[in-house]
């Protein structure tokens, strides 16, 4: 099937990928004509494991393309619209400035028949929005939310958890035929992971809308429960990490997702659920989520912590102390930095008056894009000379391996503060190091 792909980011350029491999013919569009260059030269815009390779033997069957010009949606008969939602500066709410000029300019393109599948995360209400002014052009409109996790979104693109379609419905909740034609595109161009027991959900609008945030939000109270847990541990001395390894074995509650540490960041969790507690202030049950703003403190107060450990460690201020911090993107394996917990906590430690040395895998570029004045280096163990306190601020494997009595060579003092709770404190202290953690002894 031919396919349209708007939006061509860490969520778009994987989904226009994956659809060529699934053997769809794919137009991506963006209005970045930097990232379409390079996608269209079959690379990569961002770091995404797999996305080179998918992208290398995407490209050379022909099926995938890419450009900057709306006009070459037309005869896609799926449009998949993935443009970005981000928080609106100084408010909680989400900017739905870019998928309003997406639609807009997609419109003139569309053909009796076509699907428009809503991809962003959006305010509940938007589906609905978006179908009226469809009207008169034949086209349908359908919510299919994605689930994705960068690091992991080529497999998550390919072989999803679940799938979701919302469609138009009548006043019983019944698809429309519109809605039944729409489910069976959809259908077509999920062949695969639908043959292969992929969970479909089929609903409403207004369903499919709050299915993807009510996801974020329980992920983004799942972290901070545990968080909250290791406030607790940390005023009574427990460890946090075998706590959430004893509750985990509760196959009602689960270990994944109860790493205590710094907390969630990203271009998603944090504004998700902002943008969820403003939209139900919009429709006059913010009560309902009231819980979330607590989530969102427990979130930040865990950067704050980490800092006060720095200061804990340095004898009561980190002013002219040097900082290495090892991690600059918001997960390991991503090259991220959008509310990345670690970044925050390196401005936040050079704004106190700190010399922040901060490294990372993938993310310095974009690092040092939003804080040009921070000093940066290449490896953990350049970041770290003669360094007063290491903070490991994001788990990258090469960081959890780093070797204690390598890195002593270089610092001049052994304090290191583990944001991330995934180095063994026996080894540390063995070799001679001050460890402190979020959580645990
Ligand atoms: N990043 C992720 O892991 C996931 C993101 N999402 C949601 O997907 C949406 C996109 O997120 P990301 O890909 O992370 O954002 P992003 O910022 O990486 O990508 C958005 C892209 O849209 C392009 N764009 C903006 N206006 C456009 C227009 N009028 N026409 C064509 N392209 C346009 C931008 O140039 C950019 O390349 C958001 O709503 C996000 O919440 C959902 C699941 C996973
Ligand atoms: O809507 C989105 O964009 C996506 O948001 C998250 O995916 P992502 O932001 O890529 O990353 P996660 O793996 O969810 O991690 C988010 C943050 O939580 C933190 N985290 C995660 C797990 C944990 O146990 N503890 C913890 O602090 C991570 O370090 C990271 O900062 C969701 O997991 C995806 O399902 C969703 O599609």
């Amino acid at each position: 099937m031919r396919i349209s792909v708007i939006g061509c980011g860490y969520l778009g350029a994987v989904h226009a990928a994956c659809m060529a491999k699934l053997g769809h013919e794919v137009i991506g569009i963006d209005v970045d004509p930097r990232k379409v260059a390079a996608l269209e030269a079959g690379e990569a815009p961002f770091f995404e494991p797999g996305l080179p390779e998918l992208l290398k033997e995407t490209k050379a069957t022909g099926r995938l393309s890419f450009s900057t010009d709306m006009a070459d949606a037309a005869g896609a008969q799926v449009h998949f619209l993935c443009v970005g939602t981000p928080q609106v500066h100084g408010e909680f709410r989400a900017d739905l400035s870019y998928v309003e000029s997406a639609f807009e300019a997609l419109k003139p393109y569309l053909s009796g028949g076509d699907v428009v599948a809503g991809k962003s995360t959006v305010p509940v209400g938007t589906a609905e929005n978006l179908a009226d002014r469809l009207t008169g052009t034949g086209a349908t409109l359908v919510w299919n939310p994605e689930f994705l996790r960068e690091g992991f979104a080529v497999k998550d693109t390919l072989h999803p958890d679940r799938l979701v379609y919302g469609l138009p419905t009548d006043d019983e909740g019944v698809p429309t035929a519109e809605g039944d034609a729409a489910k069976a595109l959809l259908d077509e161009v999920y062949a695969t992971p639908l043959a292969d027991r992929t969970p479909l959900v089929v609903t409403d609008y207004a369903t499919a809308q709050l299915v993807k945030v009510a996801a974020n939000s329980f992920l983004a109270t799942k972290i901070s429960f545990i968080n909250a847990m290791a406030e607790l541990c940390e005023a009574t001395g427990a460890d946090v990490t075998r706590l959430a390894d004893a509750i985990g074995y509760d196959a009602r509650i689960g270990r994944r997702f109860l790493n205590a540490g710094l907390g969630f960041g990203g271009g998603c969790l944090p504004k998700d659920i902002r943008a969820f507690m403003a939209r139900a202030g919009e429709l006059g049950v913010s009560d309902a989520l009231t819980f979330l703003r607590e989530v969102d403190s427990i979130n930040m107060r865990r950067r704050v912590r980490v800092v006060d450990l720095a200061r804990e460690v340095c004898h009561g201020s980190i002013v002219g102390r040097r900082v290495a911090v090892l991690g600059a993107s918001f997960k390991p394996d991503s090259d991220d930095v959008r509310d990345s917990p670690a970044l925050s906590v390196a401005a936040q430690m050079q704004l106190q008056g700190a010399h922040v040395t901060l490294t990372d895998p993938q993310a310095i570029g974009n690092a040092q894009a939003k804080w040009p004045e921070m000093k940066f280096a290449a490896t953990a163990l350049e970041a770290a000379v003669d360094a007063d306190v290491v903070l490991l601020a994001t788990e990258w494997q090469e960081y959890r391996d780093l070797d204690p009595d390598a890195l002593a060579t270089v610092v001049a003092h052994k304090r290191i503060l583990d944001g991330r709770n995934v180095l063994d404190p026996a080894r540390w202290r063995a070799a001679g190091w001050t460890y402190r953690a979020l959580g645990r002894p």
